[in-house]
């Protein structure tokens, strides 16, 4: 392990702290700063290009949201990715601040485990051109505007024709993603070794259209089969682009990975207690 590259939530004093105190206590190690971590402390500014390129681990000083953009910022690679807690909810940031260094500590002595959750690659098609194609750890949603009319959303699976949904949108989602958004459309809880995409309609006009397990490698199209001004394309809750009638959203799994540092005093389940108060066991 030579270079560690720590992604901090934006503007966040704490996080910025900790970085700090992380670069201090491995001294033998290249500690490499995020963008804005690196303007903020001064550090030299590295790319995000070259951050991917040259990273060996990943930490993450943030949210769920934090670690999205870490996951999309390092790309392809793998690279073990230990998310440590300093947002609101931290599905996916499994380590609480209080335990971050005896966990950096045992990481870099080589003993942990990582969780391997799938990715999706989605593709958006117009007029046969692919105008963008990107890697998904949450989920892909195809959403409209308040004041937008209800969309058609022909939906097909390797090419077999499923339905049309007269929907407010639809969300594929990853089993990572499961727990976000497309729980919140009515979505089953996927457990992450589980490799498959989650189809759900959002507030589906046919009430018996419910949500879809599809195996991974199946390849889920959906048109776009009505004229709006208003429907959208969000990719993790990060990135969007205005939706035209005829566009195709194309999703697969992906052949890359995000490999996250496994808490081992906290396992999946106790996660969903905690954070969706179920209460105790
Ligand atoms: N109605 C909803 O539930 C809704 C609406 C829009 C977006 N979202 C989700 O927000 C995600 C982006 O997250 P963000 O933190 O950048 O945005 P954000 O700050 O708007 O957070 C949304 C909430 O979702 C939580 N979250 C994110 N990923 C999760 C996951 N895999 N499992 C459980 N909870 C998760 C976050 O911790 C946060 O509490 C999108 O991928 C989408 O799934 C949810
Ligand atoms: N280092 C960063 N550089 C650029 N953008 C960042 C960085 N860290 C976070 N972001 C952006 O900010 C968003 C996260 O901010 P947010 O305040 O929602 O925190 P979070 O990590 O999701 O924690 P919370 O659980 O509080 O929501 C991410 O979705 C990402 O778009």
């Amino acid at each position: 392990m030579q270079t560690l590259v720590i992604v901090a939530k934006k503007d966040n004093p704490e996080a910025a702290s900790l970085a700090a105190r992380i670069r201090e206590r491995y001294p033998h190690l290249t500690v490499l700063g995020d963008r804005s971590l690196a303007h903020v402390l001064g550090w030299t500014r590295v790319e995000d290009r070259e951050l991917a390129a040259r990273a060996d681990l990943t930490v993450v000083l943030g949210g769920d949201g934090t670690l999205i953009y870490a996951a999309r910022l390092l790309g392809g690679r793998g690279v073990p990715i230990l998310g440590v807690n300093l947002g609101s909810l931290g599905f996916m940031t499994e380590i609480p601040v209080e335990e971050l260094f005896t966990t950096l500590d045992e990481v870099l002595a080589g003993r942990f485990q990582v969780d391997s959750r799938m990715k999706l690659t989605c593709r958006l098609v117009r007029g046969g051109r692919v105008l963008i194609e990107d890697e998904i750890l949450n989920d892909v949603v195809i959403n409209k505007g308040a004041l937008a009319r209800i969309a058609d959303h022909e939906t097909s699976i390797d090419g077999v024709p499923i339905t049309t949904y007269k929907a407010d949108g639809v969300i594929l989602a990853t089993p990572t993603g499961s727990t976000a958004y497309s729980l919140s459309a009515g979505g089953p809880i996927v457990h992450p070794s589980v490799d498959c995409t989650v189809l759900s309609p959002i507030c589906s006009h046919a009430l018996t259209q419910r949500s879809i397990v599809v195996p991974a490698d199946r390849v889920i199209r959906i048109t776009l089969r009505s004229e709006t001004a208003d429907t959208y394309l969000t990719l993790d809750g990060q990135t969007g682009h205005g939706l035209q009638g005829g566009d195709c959203i194309e999703v697969v799994r992906s052949a890359n990975r995000v490999n996250l540092v496994r808490n081992p005093r906290v396992a999946y389940f106790s996660i969903l207690r905690q954070k969706l108060h179920w209460g105790e066991r």
